[in-house]
């Protein structure tokens, strides 16, 4: 009888500090303002006669790898309908929103694959870079992957891959 398992990773190290502003309609979002993100991440699969899943190692050290990429930066959303971004000649941005003009030095950005900079949408981005082409987890037989990004305590949004049990 085949025999499932979740492993869940909510390591002291998968954490972030980063800037953004969420955007509520074409004419109203937020101030800049920045948390200390977290996130969670639970992987299902079969147990094999072995008695493990696979090393859930490879998969822990490319969550930690994102966190420190997304550490100490200010995210714009690429694909927001109310914001648009331009790169100047130097490479720094420029984002255009309600008719404001705010300006960033690329040094200090990260533009999201994302319609706003929200839980959700981090969260979204976050596991499907952990997915990727899907390889990492045929290679470790995970059949579901959730992933949680939290702003604080109390406080996060899901994104999940897969079948469930
Ligand atoms: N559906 C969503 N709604 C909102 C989001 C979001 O990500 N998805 N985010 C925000 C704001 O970014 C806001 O900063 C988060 O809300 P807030 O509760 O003010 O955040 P705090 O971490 O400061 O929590 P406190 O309860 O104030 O301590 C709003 N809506």
């Amino acid at each position: 009888m085949a025999r499932t398992t979740t492993i869940e990773l909510h390591k002291e190290e998968m954490k972030f500090s980063a800037g953004h502003f969420t955007i509520f309609s074409a004419t109203h979002r937020e101030n800049l303002h920045g948390h200390n993100f977290t996130v969670y991440v639970a992987l299902t699969g079969e147990v094999s006669e072995d008695g493990l899943l696979a090393d859930y190692g490879p998969l822990k050290q490319s969550v930690i790898t994102r966190c420190k990429a997304w550490n100490e930066t200010f995210f714009l959303p690429g694909r927001s309908r109310h914001l648009r971004l331009e790169k100047d000649a130097q490479g720094n941005y420029k984002a255009y929103f309600n008719g404001e003009e705010l300006h960033f030095l690329a040094r200090d950005v990260t533009v999201l694959p994302a319609a706003n900079v929200t839980l959700e949408e981090l969260a979204r981005v976050f596991g499907e870079e952990l997915v990727g082409d899907g390889a990492a987890m045929a290679r470790d037989r995970i059949t579901h992957l959730l992933v949680k990004c939290a702003s604080g305590p109390g406080q996060w949004a899901t994104w999940e891959w897969g079948q469930r049990g």
